[in-house]
């Protein structure tokens, strides 16, 4: 990131976001900032609020307490077809299972060319040519369009995830472990392929995982959270290889279960 970026306002900044369920807290008090073209890594154990901080950002979840304002506006407290518009245009969501973020018995450029409809394309030339081509970015042989997802890999299923998330042009995605449950290779191809689409579109992102090797490659800084709370943020490279809070130290050198 550059100065000039920096001197930007944040795309999304978000104080105080509570979430309890029932008497145990989810996530407590987070802040965060997240410029434009930014990844910001989320780490921690299970159970360290990671999910739930994220699902209370995409509307998945209603939060307690806090703000998370985004264009001028809180999207906590977004009427919800504000929110759908908002996470069919501006916003993506990747999920660690492809299926829950893939219409499964839908073809593969339907999967893509239905994110275009509901954000107004009509013409069905254009809408297949750009399916094709965000098959092609996502290494998916464009000819395998009218396959459904599952006659899928895992690995393919996860970049047509992607495809259908990224083929709008939204200026934030957040991730939840997006390379979870995959072989090691697969993860590697994918992290690369994800690396690339983030730097080439100047991607703004929160990406949620307990694996270091992920924020590691993809996160600009880091949040490290422990039962529910922030415990340590910064710089990805500060943070990993000078890690100041104790827990940090732990979870680097691996030493805790994720
Ligand atoms: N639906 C739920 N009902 C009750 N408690 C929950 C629920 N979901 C999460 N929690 C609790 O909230 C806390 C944070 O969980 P969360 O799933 O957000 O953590 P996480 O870091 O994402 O872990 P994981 O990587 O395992 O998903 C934990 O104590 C968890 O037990």
């Amino acid at each position: 990131m550059n100065a000039e970026t920096m001197s930007e306002a944040p795309l999304l900044s978000v104080r105080g976001l509570t979430k309890r369920y029932g008497g145990r807290i989810g996530c407590a008090e987070v802040d965060l900032d997240l410029w434009p073209g930014e990844v910001l890594g989320i780490v921690g154990e299970s159970g360290s609020g990671k999910s739930t901080l994220l699902a209370c950002l995409a509307g998945h979840l209603e939060a307690d307490g806090g703000t998370a304002r985004y264009d001028g506006r809180d999207v906590l407290t977004l009427p919800e077809p504000e929110r759908r518009r908002l996470a069919r245009t501006d916003w993506a969501f990747v999920h660690q299972h492809a299926r829950d973020g893939l219409r499964m018995n839908v073809s593969a450029g339907g999967n893509v060319g239905e994110r275009l409809m509901a954000g107004g394309a009509r013409h069905y030339g254009d809408i297949r040519a750009t399916a094709e081509d965000w098959l092609a970015r996502v290494e998916i042989d464009p000819a395998r369009i009218d396959d459904r997802p599952s006659q899928f890999s895992g690995g393919m299923q996860q970049r047509l995830q992607i495809a259908r998330g990224l083929v709008t042009g939204p200026r934030l995605v957040l991730m939840d472990e997006p390379t979870g449950g995959l072989d090691v290779s697969v993860q590697a191809r994918l992290l690369d392929l994800l690396r690339g689409l983030v730097r080439r579109m100047g991607l703004a992102a929160i990406v949620v995982t307990h694996d270091i090797g992920v924020v590691r490659l993809l996160a600009d800084r880091l949040m490290v959270m422990k039962d529910g709370r922030v415990v340590e943020a910064g710089l990805t490279d500060r943070v990993l290889d000078d890690p100041q809070h104790g827990y940090t130290q732990l979870l680097v050198s691996s030493v805790l279960p994720t």
